[in-house]
């Protein structure tokens, strides 16, 4: 009992050096829907934001949800449609996106923070609006335009409600829905992982993490061990043109490195079915998922079976 009193008493100093180093900085927190999907998860990492919230950093929640959105929309007969890896986004899609992320998910986690003694609160269309944005235009290869409906990319952020909501104590709570800057009574549906980065960016933000459903980046996306712990951004690339990084994780990644460039620290990729997965990314010297940064080394060593690897300061 006593040996075990004193291995928590040296967790907490352990994590003495993460808080002075955080206190005061924002971390931009992405959750994807895979996390959401399962309350356990959830409920962990939420958790762990109160945590960080009471010992004085400032996260900072934007959040998608798309499995969500795809239930919502199957339930109203309506197919979802996929556009090189956007939603495509009509009308009565839009409704159901604005409807899902805005009332339902933003609504839920800020439920859930204030009964886990924290104090969160929404900042969207339905209060006040911080995501600004243009229709985003693709091109094929040929130069044909690529028509997605009502998807957005973010424009501009108005930081001063974020930064109040985080002096006053509170965790802002960004679903990933920009208003149009040439039709201000008019939404757009953004991905999730580019909302993010642009809320890190103009936050000028120490970390931008993003949880999702797989350990970090890996090698081999059926070995888990096969995990790279950190990456600079050259390394990235390599990844991204060996296809190794392919998929959802593509947006993340250029998120990552778009964040990188823009003056944010450190950007992390981990897995949010692990309990406690954000403090143990930010307050232990190892992590558990993979950190991406200017002054990193590209870490391919995989890990031991007691998921220890070399000690990296974050
Ligand atoms: N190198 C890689 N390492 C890990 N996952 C990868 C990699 N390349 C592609 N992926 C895929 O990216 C997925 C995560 O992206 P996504 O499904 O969009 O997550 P979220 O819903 O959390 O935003 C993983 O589940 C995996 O299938
Ligand atoms: C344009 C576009 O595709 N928007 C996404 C927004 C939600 C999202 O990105 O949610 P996840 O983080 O859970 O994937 C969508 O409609 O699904």
């Amino acid at each position: 009992m006593h040996e075990e009193a004193i291995r928590k008493a040296d967790v907490l100093i352990a994590a003495l050096g993460y808080i002075r180093k955080f206190h005061g900085r924002f971390t931009v927190i992405k959750l994807g829907g895979s996390v959401m999907e399962d309350p356990e998860s959830l409920r962990a990492l939420l958790v762990d934001i109160v945590f960080m919230q009471t010992v004085g950093m400032r996260p900072v929640v934007v959040h998608g949800g798309g499995k969500a959105i795809t239930a919502a929309m199957e339930k109203a007969g309506i197919t979802p449609h996929w556009v090189k890896g956007r939603r495509y986004t009509d009308d009565a899609t839009l409704g159901i996106v604005a409807r899902v992320l805005a009332e339902e998910i933003n609504a839920d986690i800020e439920r859930h923070i204030s009964k886990f003694g924290g104090r969160a609160s929404g900042l969207h269309h339905k209060t006040h609006q911080c995501l600004y944005g243009r229709r985003l235009l693709l091109e094929e290869a040929d130069g044909t335009k690529v028509d997605l409906g009502r998807v957005g990319e973010v424009t501009e952020v108005d930081v001063e409600p974020i930064e109040n909501l985080c002096l006053a104590g509170v965790v802002p709570l960004l679903p990933s829905l920009a208003e149009d800057e040439d039709d201000e009574t008019k939404l757009l549906n953004v991905n999730a992982d580019t909302a993010a980065a642009a809320v890190a960016q103009a936050l000028k933000a120490e970390k931008l993490v993003f949880l999702t459903d797989t350990p970090g980046i890996l090698r081999d996306r059926n070995e888990p061990s096969s995990l790279i712990s950190s990456l600079t951004p050259a390394g990235c690339r390599e990844l991204i043109a060996e296809k190794v990084i392919d998929k959802g994780m593509i947006p993340k990644v250029e998120a990552c490195l778009t964040s990188l460039e823009a003056g944010v620290l450190k950007t992390h990729i981990i897995d949010g079915r692990v309990r406690h997965s954000l403090l143990l990314e930010i307050f232990t010297d190892s992590g558990i998922g993979t950190v991406i940064g200017n002054d990193l080394a590209d870490d391919v060593t995989p890990r031991t079976p007691a998921g220890r690897k070399p000690v990296l300061i974050r």
